[in-house]
Order: C-alpha cells, then structure tokens, then sequence
C-alpha cells in the first residue's frame, strides 16, 4: 500500500514553462523515501501540489489511498510537513511556540512535552527560538510539523544548510521517528551522498521527469560495469579502442570500455601491445552510485 501516489502529475507556472511531465510517484507506507533531484528538478514544486498548496493542473494525487482533491482537509491532518525554512513567532520559546500551534490544532497539552523529547528540545529552557542555531530551528520545525500526530511526513531539504553533526542529528531523529512511531517519510534532497544509505526507497526527479524509482538495491542493478585498462598511454589507447567501444572514456588516466567478454578483452590487448602500448593491469569495475546519478541525469547538470 501506498501512502502517497500520484499518476500523471503536470505542472507548469507559466505557459511554455512546462515543470512537471507526468510525475508517477509510488511511496510505500513506513517507507523513508528520498526525493532526490538538482536543483530546479521539480521537487518543491511537487511537494507543494502533494500539500495542496499548489492546484494541480493535471494528474492525480492520492494519499492513504484516497484522492486529496475530494478528501483535503481529513488527509492533510494526517501529515506533517517542512517546506523550506520553519515559521515561528522568534521572540517566543520553543514550548510557548508549541503551545500557540498546539490551540490552533487543537492536539493534547501533552503532545507538546512528547515533541520536544523526540526532538531533543526540551532543555532550550528560555532561549527564545529566532536565537537557536540553524540545526535546532530546523529541529524546531520538525517538533511543528509532529504536533498533531501525523502518518505521514513530508520534508522539503530540512537538512540544507546544516553542518555535517546537525544533518547526523536530524537524520537520526528522522530514523528513529521511522523505526519506533512507523512514521512514512517523504523527503528531498540534492545530495546522493547525504540520502544513499539513508533511505529505504529512491525517487530521482531531473527537469520535472522522474527517471528512476524503487529501492536503492534496484537503483545499484542499474550500474554499469566497465573493464578498466591501466596503460603507458591512455590517450593512445582511447583511440584505438572507440572503433569497438564509442562509449569509452579515460578517468584518472585509465581507460574505462564497456568491452566486458574474455575475447574482447583478449583482443584489446593484442591490439595495445601490438601499437607498442603496454598494458600494466586489466580489471572490472561497477559503477558507482554517484557515477550512475550523473549518468542518469546527463553531462550538463
Ligand atoms: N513561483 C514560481 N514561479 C515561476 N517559476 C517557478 C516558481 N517556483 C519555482 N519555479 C521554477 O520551477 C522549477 C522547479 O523549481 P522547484 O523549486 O520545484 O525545484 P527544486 O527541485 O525544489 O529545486 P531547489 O532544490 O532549487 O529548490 C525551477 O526552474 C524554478 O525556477
């Protein structure tokens, strides 16, 4: 089952601006599912259609399997959300915070105290928040965002900005508010290497197309493998191999072929040694996962 789907998912601001071509998102409930795009890819504007903060111009969205068109206010109080930088009266502390959303949503008192230890708060005593630091209001926006106990939780980059020990922290509030309250996650980022090992399931968005879907492990099958040749002159040897492998190239002066078969390898040697280049080691690689997200989202990103 899916806590937020949506099939067809277009948007565009102005007219010949198209944004989004057909979004069709899967996220698993108890999921962490990153949303993972560069910048400009499409994911705010996506997550605002998804909080109905945007009116969708074509396509469907449905959360807890329902249509949030015929159904927004009773979907939107099942989930949380942080789009870009949180909103907070900055003189207040962060419980007198708390306790002006917590009249408007009208949740128990005692959700309060439960958000902030979940989110590490409760000693910020009289700091007022428009002091904390860039981690902690992000934290703060979180602790918000929990207030009315939703299901479902979406985050717009809550990590941008932060120093590496504040993303440690919010990705470990994130994990545990996965593992121990089933919480599903909804969250975007442009960074493979800040969300790869992170997340249970990937989305890759690059110019409002989504271009791969599903688990990391299903992500890493698509990995290309390449025979990597160490020689006395790549360049050289670039040339000679292109006739067989177009898509040949050198990094970090090796040359990297698609040519993965004993006899091509065999060949390519013979062909080397016979253009007087020598030939020191021949091994196989797969690609890596920062390789295959540039490979997938093309050159000029
Ligand atoms: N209000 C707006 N009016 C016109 N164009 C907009 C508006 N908001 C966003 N865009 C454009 O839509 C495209 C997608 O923007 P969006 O913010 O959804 O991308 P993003 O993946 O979240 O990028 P970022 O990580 O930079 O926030 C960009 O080209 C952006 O300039």
């Amino acid at each position: 089952m899916y806590c937020l789907e949506t099939k067809g998912l277009y948007y565009q601001y102005a007219q010949q601006q198209r944004i989004l071509s057909g979004i069709d998102l899967k996220v698993p409930e108890h999921s962490i599912y990153g949303f993972l795009g560069p910048n400009g890819a499409g994911k705010t504007t996506t997550m605002r259609l998804v909080l109905g903060l945007l009116t969708s111009q074509a396509g469907e969205i449905n959360i807890f399997g329902r249509p949030l068109a015929a159904n927004r206010l009773a979907i939107l109080r099942k989930i949380g959300s942080l789009i870009e930088m949180p909103s907070f009266y900055a003189h207040l502390t962060v419980t007198e915070n708390l306790r002006i959303l917590q009249s408007i949503y009208r949740t128990p008192v005692s959700r309060i105290q439960y958000v902030l230890d979940i989110t590490g708060l409760n000693h910020t005593g009289a700091k007022p928040v428009g002091k904390f630091s860039l981690g902690m209001k992000q934290r703060f926006g979180i602790a918000a965002s929990l207030l009315h106990s939703p299901e479902l939780l979406i985050l717009d980059e809550p990590t941008n900005g932060l120093d590496p020990n504040g993303m440690i922290e919010v990705w470990e509030l994130l994990r545990s508010l996965n593992r121990q309250e089933g919480l599903s996650i909804f969250i975007s980022s442009h960074l493979l290497a800040e969300i790869e090992r992170r997340v249970t399931h990937l989305g890759i968005i690059h110019k409002g197309e989504l271009l791969f879907q599903g688990r990391l492990d299903e992500l890493q099958s698509q990995a290309m493998q390449y025979t990597i040749l160490s020689t006395s002159d790549p360049e050289r040897a670039l040339k000679l191999v292109q006739p067989f492998d177009d898509t040949a190239f050198i990094d970090e002066r090796q040359l990297h072929t698609k040519l993965l078969s004993a006899d091509s390898i065999a060949a390519m040697s013979r062909l080397l040694v016979q253009h007087e280049v020598d030939l020191y080691q021949i091994t196989t690689q797969q690609e890596d996962l920062e390789h295959l997200f540039m490979h997938l989202i093309g050159p000029n990103s």
